[in-house]
């Protein structure tokens, strides 16, 4: 191969299927062309297993061609079977719309809209929304056969256990996108995740059958992000990994990927970093030859934590993983201490001003008034980072977190938060 993208992206891990690797090689290597990826606004944010197929479009766009970013208000109102086993409960036109907003400005931070290249933002209900039924029928129903559709893994797949009308159609929305900005945007190739297969084929199949001379337009599918351990990628200890803050805050962000396995950070850092190849190799030397300093895995938590909250998000995030290791929580202020305690247990309990004592036996931090008791004279207990030696000390208001919290620790690790009712 002698096209340095192509050659990148195998290197990377990013190529799975190809309707025409040779085409897609010369095309990209003799032109700057269009090329587009398409996400559907089935959340208010991405997480971050859709994020691999639009890095990928941006690597095109890092060596000149023009990414197009579809943000599917019309195939989101209708639901993708691919991939899935059951189908998707349809959702409201107000909720799209809001989750269409959300997936917008996500995109904007990982592409760039100025230069002679910059990206382009478009949303089918463009071009599906004023279509009516007819139209449908005749102009791109007729290109495609049944049989065609039936031979689709995405709707094959799904005739057993079920699958409406409505998602069984899904595929010709998407046909009819990828046609749409092959006729308008003269987009040359889509890429999507490896369950697109069957609809980017679609496609090109209607490309294929609306013009005249041998057409030029193709698919590029990049595989399903895996885990060595065979658990599921993309999840952490409380659900998906979101890139929107609020659902998913950057100190979890920056542990998911600080807590990446020996076993899969190099692999990661191919996919999801733009870090050079010399660099990951560097990286790659330490993780086999001094796996304990995790050197990748914190390299990998700092690119993708910039990447997505950018510079300041991910030095508070540093910051809080330090205090937490260290133990010095004074460091932080009442908002980071929330977040970096969000999964440690914790109890409720009024505001009313307590003895140390009665306190740490009642929230359940010491077994009994004799241990409390011993915990605190030895030096065992902290309120908020600070250690409380005294068996006299009285709890109260100035203990309290934004009025609303506090972290309590008994020992080296065993940390409680109590919220106060
Ligand atoms: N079907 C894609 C999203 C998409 C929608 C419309 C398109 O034209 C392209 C892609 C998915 O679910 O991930």
């Amino acid at each position: 191969m002698t096209n340095s993208l192509l050659e990148d992206l195998a290197w990377r891990g990013l190529l799975y299927q190809q309707t025409d690797a040779e085409g897609i090689e010369k095309l990209i290597t003799d032109e700057k062309i269009s090329l587009y990826c398409g996400v559907d606004p089935t959340a208010d944010s991405m997480h971050i297993g859709h994020i691999v197929p639009l890095l990928t479009l941006r690597r095109f766009q890092l060596h000149g061609h023009r990414p197009i970013l579809l943000v599917g208000g019309a195939t989101g109102m209708i639901g993708d079977p691919s991939g899935r086993s059951e189908e998707r409960q349809l959702q409201t036109t107000e909720q799209i719309d809001k989750n269409v907003l959300g997936i917008k400005k996500q995109m904007e931070q990982i592409f760039d809209f100025q230069s002679e290249n910059g990206a382009q933002m478009v949303n089918n209900s463009e071009w599906i929304g004023a279509m009516n039924v007819i139209e449908f029928l005749r102009d791109f129903g007729k290109l495609i056969n049944i049989n065609y559709m039936l031979g689709k893994d995405s709707i094959n797949s799904r005739l057993d256990s079920g699958l409406s009308f409505t998602e069984f159609t899904y595929t010709l929305i998407q046909g009819i996108d990828f046609n749409h900005l092959f006729n308008h945007y003269n987009c040359r190739i889509q890429i999507g995740g490896s369950d697109q297969w069957g609809n980017i084929t679609t496609g090109l199949e209607m490309i294929r059958k609306t013009h005249e001379e041998e057409t030029k337009a193709f698919g590029i599918t990049i595989p399903l992000v895996t885990k060595a351990d065979g658990t599921k990628f993309g999840k952490s200890s409380t659900g998906a990994v979101w890139l929107d803050a609020k659902k998913t805050s950057p100190y979890e962000f920056y542990q998911f990927w600080i807590n990446t396995a020996d076993a899969d950070v190099i692999k990661y850092m191919k996919i999801f970093t733009f870090l050079d190849r010399v660099v990951i190799e560097d990286f790659q030397v330490s993780v086999e030859n001094e796996p304990h300093l995790r050197k990748a895995q914190i390299a990998l938590g700092e690119e993708m934590t910039r990447l997505i909250h950018g510079q300041d998000a991910l030095e508070q995030a540093v910051r809080i993983s330090q205090a937490l290791f260290s133990g010095n929580l004074k460091e932080l202020t009442a908002g980071e201490m929330k977040d970096a305690f969000k999964d440690v247990p914790s109890v409720e309990m009024t505001k009313e001003t307590k003895n140390i004592v009665d306190f740490i036996v009642e929230s359940g931090i010491s077994a009994s008034k004799r241990q409390a008791r011993e915990d605190v004279t030895n030096g065992a207990i902290s309120i908020n980072g600070e250690k409380v030696t005294d068996v006299a000390y009285e709890v109260g208001e100035a203990d309290r977190l934004e009025d609303e919290f506090m972290i309590i620790r008994r020992g080296k690790k065993n940390y409680k938060m109590i919220k106060f009712l």
